[in-house]
């Protein structure tokens, strides 16, 4: 594939007004525009799809091509699972100042992409756009969130369901003239540690996210990974995060995904993994607890599609939905009273650059007109307390609100954050 030279026309730009260049064009043309920044790396990628692709639930990644996938919580009319293909990949280093890229279709329409690429350059900036999907969100106000988390306890301890995840949505003002390429890069400088995403495609709308968890990854060592992320406290200014100390309730509800991804594994008949943990992971303004599981393909030849076969074991994990997963859906789907879209869906590179990563999609918003939809859950067992839940995910929340300094509406009823 010819590597695009950044001509000397682009050296009079800085990287990040090429990249708000690049989202400019991509939503003008109604292609879908997708950038990353993997855990503890420096570089960004950003992928462009002219055309988005439906994709079965049990889709293989192993032979996909290089793109990015996005997968709802739950599949439906409204919320498909798409794969966007990189028709143009392009990687930024922005303290080098450097970005190249590659044309990987030689189509026609990169060349058009090009064209209109130079003039959005030279066009004065304007108000973004970006792309919106044609949904609704039902704002779950608090005493509603509390009722739901009350009605799990109380399913909970009258069944054999041992947790389930209710979630909401919130609505929040965005700030005026807000962009979501600066946006995606503050998240990037804020949280080093989190998998920083700018997903906007016609079909999906336009996501932003910080997420701290993976649910499976492929390096390009053929090393294979996954957590049980679970259990959630504030991060005390001035703390080291070691000293944490963890209750009962929350060593419980993390070890029931340790389990989980345990019998997963057992289903695959594989048995040979590295287990490591659980220890306290620093995610944004939070503390979650945190084991890593790590199985080294180069040993084990007979799986030759472990991270298709895992991810779609995997997903929804407890750590999202709840255990056993089967009720703690039905319970949702019942009682949960929203949609949630992407949110607690998964999304992430595959085959970039010999790797692939698919995070849980968490810390994430969903931009509108003038707004963004906020989307957190939390982890209700029949210790849980109704009101701690509601801070929890209000606290979730906060981790991209704050960054982006997106504005409570006045009618908000939360406190104290
Ligand atoms: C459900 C969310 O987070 C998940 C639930 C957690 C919990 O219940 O403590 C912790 C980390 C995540 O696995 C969310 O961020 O919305």
């Amino acid at each position: 594939m010819p590597k695009l030279l950044i001509e000397s026309f682009y050296t009079e730009f800085s990287v990040s007004e090429i990249i708000a260049a690049l989202f400019k064009t991509a939503v003008s043309k109604q292609f879908s525009f997708s950038a990353w920044r993997l855990p503890l790396q420096e570089n960004l990628q950003i992928s462009i799809t002219f055309q988005t692709e439906i994709i079965p639930e049990n889709f293989p990644l192993e032979n996909a091509p290089a793109g990015f996938i996005m997968h709802p919580f739950s599949v439906s009319e409204k919320n498909k699972p798409y794969f966007l293909k990189a028709d143009l990949l392009f990687e930024a280093d922005l303290k080098a100042e450097e970005i190249s890229g590659d044309d990987l279709t030689s189509s026609p329409l990169a060349d058009d992409f090009f064209s209109a690429l130079k003039a959005a350059l030279q066009t004065p900036e304007t108000d973004t756009k970006w792309h919106i999907a044609d949904s609704e969100t039902n704002a779950t106000p608090r005493a509603g969130f509390e009722e739901l988390v009350e009605n799990a306890i109380h399913f909970i301890k009258k069944s054999e369901t041992e947790k389930i995840v209710p979630s909401r949505a919130a609505e929040k003002h965005l700030p005026p003239h807000f962009s979501p390429v600066n946006g995606f890069l503050k998240l990037t400088q804020q949280y080093p540690l989190a998998f920083v995403s700018l997903v906007s495609a016609p079909e999906i709308g336009t996501w932003l996210g910080a997420s701290p968890e993976i649910l499976v990854q492929k390096d390009r060592n053929n090393i294979f990974k996954t957590m049980a992320l679970a259990g959630t406290q504030k991060l005390v200014s001035g703390q080291n995060a070691a000293d944490a100390i963890w209750r009962q309730k929350e060593i419980e509800e993390q070890s029931m995904v340790v389990r989980y991804i345990i019998s997963c594994f057992k289903k695959i008949r594989l048995r040979e993994y590295v287990e490591t943990g659980p220890r306290t992971a620093v995610a944004g303004n939070l503390l979650h607890l945190r084991s890593d599981f790590c199985v080294n393909l180069n040993e084990q030849t007979d799986f030759p599609t472990l991270t298709s076969d895992m991810l779609h074991l995997l997903h929804p994990t407890s750590a999202v939905c709840g255990q056993p997963k089967a009720a703690a859906l039905a319970f949702l789907n019942k009682h949960e009273n929203y949609d949630r879209r992407y949110y607690s869906g998964y999304l992430g590179p595959v085959n970039v650059n010999a790797e692939t990563a698919v995070f849980v999609n968490l810390r994430c918003l969903e931009l509108r007109q003038n707004e963004a939809i906020l989307y957190a859950g939390a982890g209700v067992t029949q210790d849980s307390d109704p009101q701690k839940e509601w801070l929890e995910t209000e606290l979730k929340m906060q981790t991209v609100a704050k960054a982006l300094q997106i504005l409570t509406m006045p009618d908000d009823t939360a406190t104290g954050y």
